[in-house]
């Protein structure tokens, strides 16, 4: 459910199964994503595809939810659940959430503690994303993308082709999300070496973000600086262990005259920040990268034990992605739709798309001459 979307967002549910859709693609996803329908429904807050000012609430159904309904009832059964699926698991499997979640909630099983960690929920996220991107776009002509710059030992040259705020539909055509041909098709080489030699990937995604106005977020308190929202929302997401603003990492390494963006009176030099100083939007393109941990269900099993007896044991290993960069990076363009909508709205304050609007184009209008010749020399 989303609570502050303003009135007049133009979405249907259609626009969120395309999202959807995207999320299942991608080179490396295991067999549950080709039967996975992910049926979106809009409950509230939505009538005639415009939204209503009130929140906006939608489900999405979960084909494998009709085989659990007997073990996973909220109310007790009649007879205890019996077969399989019942079960307990009871060897922790390393790179899950399954040895802290059993330890702190007093659990003998694996399964309640897997099915809520799992990255199954980011499909919610998506779809919430996708209202994001629309009310961004709607107010203020936003729009985001986002790639694979890395799978395995692979990675985008730094002169390979990045996508530009239109290539969404040339990125779907793509096996990995790289629209660099021959590093997409060394990806896919990537992933199958991996799943040959029972092995799962990592890798990075970046999500980009043009035509986000100067002045979002802040630098006035910790809670509201952007770069702080964005790491948080993609550090959310199942297996990011790493985020980095533009090109931060490298910035730390360069010397500070090589690590700044420089400005002329008409224009910004480069965007070597990701288009964040001071915790605000300076008006060049918003870049952030998130790195993904392999696969946390190797196939070669990983050495465990089981919580029952204390024995030393492998790890079970179901069905599973071999490698999910490319469903990552739709989820972390998700992400960061949702924290641009959150400080967007916090700077435009209308109630209506209309009202917004009006309130960043005087807000943009009003700007010292001097800035917006800066502003206007292109997006960096
Ligand atoms: C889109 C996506 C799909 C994933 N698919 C799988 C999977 O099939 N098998 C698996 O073991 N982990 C998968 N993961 C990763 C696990 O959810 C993650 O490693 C686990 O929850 C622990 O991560 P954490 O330490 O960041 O919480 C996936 C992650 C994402 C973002
Ligand atoms: C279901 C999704 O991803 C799942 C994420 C996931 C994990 O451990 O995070 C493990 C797998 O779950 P299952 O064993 O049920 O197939 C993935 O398929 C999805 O993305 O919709």
């Amino acid at each position: 459910m989303a609570q502050g979307v303003p009135a007049g967002v133009h979405i249907t549910s259609s626009d969120i199964a395309a999202a959807l859709h995207r999320r299942r693609l991608g080179y490396g996803r295991g067999a549950r994503m080709k039967f996975e329908q992910d049926e979106v429904s809009l409950l509230g807050g939505v009538v005639h595809g415009q939204t209503l000012g009130s929140p906006v609430a939608l489900t999405i159904g979960n084909t494998e939810w009709p085989k659990w309904t007997e073990v996973m009832s909220a109310d007790p059964t009649e007879e205890p659940p019996s077969g399989a699926r019942a079960k307990a698991l009871t060897r922790p499997r390393p790179g899950h959430a399954d040895f802290a979640g059993m330890a702190k909630y007093g659990h003998l099983d694996c399964r309640p503690i897997l099915e809520r960690a799992s990255a199954r929920e980011t499909a919610a996220r998506v779809a919430l994303g996708t209202l994001a991107e629309a009310i961004i776009e709607q107010i203020g002509d936003i729009r985001v993308v986002s790639h694979v710059i890395e799978c395995g030992s692979v990675r985008l040259p730094d002169n390979g082709l990045r996508p530009g705020p239109n290539d969404t539909t040339a990125l779907d055509a793509t096996q990995v999300r790289c629209l660099d041909e021959a590093t997409d098709a060394a990806m896919v080489k990537e992933i199958d070496s991996a799943k040959a030699a029972g092995d799962t990937l990592g890798g990075v995604v970046e999500v980009i973000a043009y035509g986000v106005p100067v002045g979002l977020g802040s630098h006035v308190e910790a809670e509201r600086r952007l770069d702080a929202r964005l790491a948080a929302a993609l550090m959310s997401i199942q297996a990011i262990k790493g985020v980095e603003i533009g090109d931060g990492f490298a910035q730390a390494r360069s010397r500070g005259s090589a690590a700044h963006d420089e400005m002329t009176s008409t224009q910004r030099l480069t965007n070597l920040a990701g288009g964040i100083e001071g915790g605000m939007s300076n008006g060049s393109p918003i870049v952030v990268r998130a790195a993904l941990k392999p696969i946390s269900s190797v196939p070669r099993a990983l050495r465990t034990f089981d919580v029952t007896t204390g024995a030393e044991d492998v790890a079970i290993n179901q069905r599973s992605d071999t490698c999910a960069v490319a469903p990552a990076a739709i989820v972390a363009q998700a992400m960061v739709a949702l924290v641009l909508a959150q400080s967007l709205l916090e700077k435009t304050g209308g109630d209506s798309v209309a009202e917004c609007r009006r309130n960043l184009a005087s807000y943009l209008e009003n700007l010292p001459e001097s800035i917006k010749a800066v502003l206007s020399g292109g997006e960096r």
